[in-house]
């Protein structure tokens, strides 16, 4: 059996707090093959990039590079988080370009490869994982590398119009063909990608899936969409209500209901619309008025970028506006915190809330979608409130779909959630639970291998 090679910007190692779909998400599906996890090691050395550190957990080895301060600030807050997230996003309003960021990004993926391409192994199956890392796979046939090299993409692929937005993306995009096969999240964003190599990367779509380079070069590119540990995290809510914090949550809330939104601080995940949505909720349903608490956990997320600053003090004064105008002396509407906290404690969160919600203005998949749903109690599901606009709506169909944009129509679906009948609860969460113990983490993992391997 060929050994997996995962390989990504965010590697999750062994004891650290994890954030973020991409870690979770990796950790499961290696914790079950074992095999090899590169990527840098979170930490910025004081001279430069390229420190390795090397660390065993289990059946999984670890192999990390630190990155020097410049290098962080142009390659990952800059290039990557600046220029390619707000892009992938469809924020081109938010895009910062420039020639020195992107040097920076070339220059750490040349790294990566000089490091990673003694390692690898012909018979090794190498998965490459996201916009930080898109060169890549081109730099590493460049150094002889001769296995299966595949790609995924978790975040959304924009059209192709937006695409054209950035200056060099010909170059940039091109790399992607060096891959055997190319993974995304949906089949919205394989079809923009299709658009993107017909109309600006000089290419063909030979079938639905297979695409042909101007070059002549032939990849394979297909949807899968990424999910969860789904029976791990049923069992883990379950158990969850032992926890004291699950414990004081609970009692907290002596009367009424608990909505939950669980998010990195990301100008993606529509927080500050999410907030006024709240907002107009307390106005238009008065009769509801003292039932419900809104609860948003808010990790901060990459806090070197300005926008992600921006962002924090705006939601702060958000929080602040709505708990002045509606709080009383035994009860607050919104509670707003900025910790992290581990999957056994979310999920015990997730099962005591009676709505979830889940309203980013674009994101690839979004697995705090599916986590809500998997951490419900079969006898007493809560409800999501779901974006049209997450990766996850696609299979999500149980959820209150809305248009984040639309404060009302966010308002009116909170209170149809509140209350909304036993029978119909149980009747959308079956439906959704179903998919996800079909289609898990190992069921994705495999997926994408199987086909990986059949190029
Ligand atoms: O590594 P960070 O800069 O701290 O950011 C965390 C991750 O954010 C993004 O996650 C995406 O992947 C999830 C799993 O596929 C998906 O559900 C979500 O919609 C995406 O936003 C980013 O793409 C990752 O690279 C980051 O590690
Ligand atoms: O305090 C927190 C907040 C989030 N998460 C996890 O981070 C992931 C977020 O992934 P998602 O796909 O929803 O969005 P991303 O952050 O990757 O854009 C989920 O597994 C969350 O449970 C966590 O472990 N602790």
């Amino acid at each position: 059996m060929s050994r997996l090679v995962v390989v990504s910007n965010r590697v999750a190692l062994p004891d650290q707090p994890m954030s973020g779909g991409l870690a979770v998400a990796l950790r499961a599906a290696l914790e079950e093959t074992g095999g090899l996890w590169f990527g840098w090691s979170g930490k910025i050395h004081p001279k430069e990039s390229g420190h390795v550190h090397e660390q065993q957990d289990g059946n999984i080895e670890y192999v990390t590079l630190d990155l020097s301060r410049q290098d962080h600030a142009d390659y990952y807050n800059g290039f990557a988080n600046r220029t390619l997230w707000p892009l992938l996003h469809f924020r081109v309003d938010l895009v910062d370009y420039s020639r020195e960021t992107y040097d920076a990004y070339r220059r750490v993926n040349a790294l990566f490869a000089d490091k990673l391409a003694p390692l690898l192994r012909d018979d090794d199956i190498v998965w490459i994982h996201d916009y930080h890392l898109i060169p890549l796979a081109r730099l590493l046939r460049e150094r002889g590398v001769r296995c299966k090299l595949g790609f995924f993409l978790h975040v959304p692929m924009p059209s192709s119009d937006l695409l054209a937005a950035l200056p060099h993306h010909a170059r940039l995009f091109e790399g992607l063909s060096s891959h055997d096969l190319i993974g995304f999240q949906t089949e919205r964003d394989l079809e923009r990608f299709q658009d993107y190599v017909r109309l600006f990367g000089r290419g063909r779509v030979i079938s639905d899936g297979v695409l042909e380079t101007s070059g002549g070069h032939r990849l394979h590119a297909g949807a899968f969409p990424i999910s969860i540990d789904t029976a791990r995290i049923a069992e883990q809510a379950a158990a969850a209500a032992d926890q004291s914090s699950v414990i004081k949550l609970a009692l907290s809330i002596p009367r009424g209901s608990l909505a939950i939104g669980v998010d990195r601080l990301d100008y993606s995940k529509g927080l500050p619309e999410r907030f006024k949505a709240f907002e107009c909720y307390l106005k238009q349903y008065p009769e509801q008025r003292d039932r419900l608490t809104f609860l948003q956990i808010a990790p901060v997320s990459r806090g070197g970028v300005p926008e992600y600053q921006a962002l924090r003090n705006e939601l702060e004064q958000l929080a602040g506006h709505i708990n002045g105008g509606y709080a009383h002396p035994d009860w607050t509407p919104m509670r707003y915190v900025n910790q992290n906290y581990p999957h056994s404690t979310l999920t015990g969160f997730y099962r005591l809330a009676q709505v979830g919600v889940v309203t980013p203005l674009r994101d690839g998949m979004n697995l705090v979608a599916k986590e809500f749903v998997a951490s419900q109690d079969e006898d007493n599901p809560g409800v999501l409130v779901l974006s049209s606009f997450a990766g996850a709506a696609r299979e999500l169909d149980g959820a209150l779909q809305v248009n984040p944009y639309d404060l009302d129509g966010v308002a009116a679906a909170l209170a149809q959630a509140i209350e909304m009948p036993l029978g119909e609860r149980q009747e959308r969460w079956e439906g959704m639970m179903k998919r996800l113990r079909e289609f898990d983490i190992t069921a994705w993992r495999r997926s994408y291998l199987e086909a990986l391997r059949a190029v």
